[in-house]
């Protein structure tokens, strides 16, 4: 039976596309495409160590672009009134992430660091690092990432400010084409309170780790 799936548009809100719909793969369609990659690449995809393969790599896939199949305003739905009139910042540093690049859809990998000063409650630490994940689960720039993560927390939780650094490594520059190891790739961005103040972000900066 064929499966009909709604493009999200909010994996990629900055280019402004509209809602798509169109008609999603069967299982068995995408584990041919796999075979027919493997037989590109110059391999026999009925040796023994690869019959398996194309099912496995479908179902790697799942997992790794989870992503399209999750909601991101979900987990910031309920916040915590009661923090005693907590107003400062609540950051969370080193939140590993894994995900992969559009043009090669090859894997950047790397650490999230975002804080934000509350305006109405607070959110669950975990929901934060969710929302970087569902994110991080679908295929993108690092930029793109870095402004859905920031335009998500804005909308639900509209906190006075929100800080988000993201640095990663782009296996595409390290494994293939310029080869350069250990480029980290950093972006930031700083919205409310932190925009116009340097000693909010500063304060941020060394909070993060970064001199
Ligand atoms: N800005 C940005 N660029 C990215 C990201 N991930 C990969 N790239 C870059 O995307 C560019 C794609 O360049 P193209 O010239 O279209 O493709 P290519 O021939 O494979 O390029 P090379 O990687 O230089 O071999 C490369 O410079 C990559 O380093 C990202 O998250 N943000
Ligand atoms: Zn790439």
């Amino acid at each position: 039976m064929d499966t009909i799936i709604k493009t999200d548009t909010s994996s990629r809100p900055a280019q402004g596309q509209t809602v798509t719909e169109r008609k999603r793969p069967s299982r068995q369609e995408a584990e041919a495409a796999v075979r027919t990659l493997i037989e590109w690449i110059g391999d026999n995809p009925d040796r023994e160590g690869l019959l398996d393969t194309p099912a496995r790599f479908v179902k790697a896939y799942e997992e790794v672009y989870r992503g399209y199949r999750e909601d991101p305003v979900e987990p910031l739905k309920r916040t915590f009134k009661e923090v005693n009139g907590y107003k400062d910042m609540v950051l969370l540093r080193d939140v590993e992430f894994f995900s992969a690049c559009e043009h090669h859809m090859v894997p950047f990998v790397g650490k999230a660091h975002i804080a934000y000063y509350p305006s109405d409650g607070v959110v669950g630490l975990s929901k934060l690092a969710r929302v970087i994940d569902t994110y991080a689960r679908r295929l993108q720039t690092q930029e793109t990432m870095t402004a859905q993560i920031i335009e998500v927390i804005e909308k639900t939780l509209n906190p006075r400010g929100i800080a988000l650094m993201i640095e990663a490594e782009h296996m595409c520059m390290s494994m293939r084409g310029v080869q350069k190891k250990g480029v980290s790739t950093v972006t930031t961005t700083f919205t409310g309170v932190f925009e116009d103040d340097m000693a909010k972000q500063d304060r941020f900066m060394t909070l993060v780790g970064v001199r």
